[in-house]
């Protein structure tokens, strides 16, 4: 297991181009395997989650190859698919097991999921009731609540879902087993989450209707191989945006940078909480916005987060719980009971692991309750295998006022395999 040693830091200073987009991403290589012809991507994120959504591909058929950011896929289209000979190892990854789990759903053979610890413990009723109910056949342990999951692809017909989670993950599911199904099929959820799978489908041509928090699709319909450029992840971005914030005397620039409305959840936090940032050179490619984000340490400010912004921010909580630790008075963070099925417990986490560095943090039974600002002491951390906390208790480090250790660092690889080398080129005493 690898330990990672962080010195407290004066500022940030530098421009970075953040790894793309992981959303993005493992709908590329999915997409792109649907699609009949030659798909290409630029920008592709080869963190380990997307890298085994390319694995999966490979084994139900589909020629990729995959050289740093570069894919290219060629594929025979959905009816093209074949039986994998070997069962599909998810990793880590939840969007990659709830994606997939919905277009095998209704592909003419069987196969099975699985992944490691964490995906062992992560909730998968939340889409195989839906997919059970277009008529899938899907076995899984404790009755389908976790993986693996034996799927048996068959006929599925379309259903109108009324979701009681805003999720992109069971959102896009559904869409993927219904543009197979007979029919319409339509998902309605309490808030918009991220909608990367509509803006995908649509520039590989397919139709879809789309009203406030609903969205539909007819079933049979072809998606049209092309080239898709990934913009950088708002959620890689979102470390270095809290670090530059609150360290005085930062300036960086984060260069495009995806800021499609349904994640910039974040930037609706910092300038709540007072942050010096402008967003320039934007632009829009493959339906997706980007742009470069320019930020400078300030004084911040506590604030509350709640609501529909959970959704456009929800994987940026723990290291907007170390930002709050530094902004003056209370910073509260509700209806975030999705936090509990992450990689880990992340209210759970993020409030044992700030504890360590002397933050004042309570968790709530939806959310957590911060108080700043704190002076951090330096901390001996660990990340317990989620690549979140441990960048956010990177980025607890540099505030602190000696050496901290962030123990098995090596789980930043899941979406950024070069946090550590970044972190360190953007520092001033570096
Ligand atoms: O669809 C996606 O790409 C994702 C959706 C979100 O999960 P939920 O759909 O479970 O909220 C997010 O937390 C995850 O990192 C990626
Ligand atoms: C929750 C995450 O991803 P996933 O659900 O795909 O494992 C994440 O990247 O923070």
């Amino acid at each position: 297991m690898a330990v990672e040693e962080i010195y407290p830091a004066e500022a940030l200073k530098g421009k970075r181009v953040v790894p793309g987009d992981k959303s993005i991403s493992h709908r590329a290589v999915m997409f792109g395997s649907l699609a009949e012809g030659k798909t290409t991507v630029q920008g592709f994120l080869p963190g380990e989650d997307c890298l085994s959504t390319i694995d999966i591909f490979r084994k139900l058929g589909v020629s990729i190859e995959q050289n740093e950011d570069t894919v290219t896929i060629e594929s025979r289209g959905t009816r093209g698919l074949q039986e994998p000979a070997e069962i599909l190892d998810v990793g880590n990854s939840g969007t990659t097991a709830r994606l997939v789990a919905g277009i095998l759903a209704g592909c003419p053979f069987h196969s099975v999921l699985t992944g490691d610890a964490s995906i062992a413990r992560r909730p998968m009723t939340r889409v195989t009731d839906p997919l059970t109910k277009m008529g899938a056949s899907i076995r899984g342990r404790k009755n389908c609540k976790y993986t693996p999951l034996s799927i048996q692809g068959q006929h599925t017909v379309g259903i109108h879902w009324i979701s009681e989670i805003a999720s992109a993950q069971v959102k896009s599911s559904i869409l993927l087993c219904g543009l197979q199904s007979e029919g319409v099929t339509e998902v309605t959820e309490p808030f918009r989450s991220r909608d990367h799978t509509e803006r995908m489908l649509e520039a590989f041509g397919v139709r879809l209707y789309r009203d406030e928090n609903s969205v539909s699709l007819k079933g049979g319909q072809s998606l049209s191989a092309r080239h898709v450029n990934v913009p950088g992840d708002i959620s890689s971005a979102a470390f270095f945006l809290a670090a530059a914030a609150m360290l005085q005397g930062s300036e960086v620039t984060l260069e495009n940078v995806g800021i499609n409305p349904t994640r910039t959840g974040i930037l609706d936090v910092l300038t709540a909480m007072e942050a010096d940032f402008e967003i320039i050179n934007e632009r829009t490619d493959c339906g997706e916005p980007a742009a470069d984000i320019v930020i400078r340490g300030s004084e911040l400010q506590g604030t509350t987060i709640d609501g529909a912004l959970i959704p456009r921010l929800i994987d940026e909580i723990p290291v907007l719980a170390v930002l709050a630790t530094q902004a003056n008075g209370r910073t509260v963070i509700q209806d975030a009971e999705e936090l509990k099925v992450k990689e880990t417990n992340r209210i759970d986490t993020v409030v044992q692991e700030l504890k360590k560095f002397g933050a004042s943090i309570e968790a709530t039974k939806d959310g957590m309750i911060i108080d700043g600002p704190t002076p951090l002491t330096g901390a001996d951390t660990k990340t317990y295998g989620d690549h979140r906390i441990g960048m956010a208790m990177a980025v607890a480090s540099l505030a602190a006022d000696g050496p901290s250790r962030i123990h098995e660092s090596e789980a930043a690889a899941v979406s950024y395999p070069l946090f550590f080398e970044d972190l360190t080129s953007l520092r001033t005493d570096s």
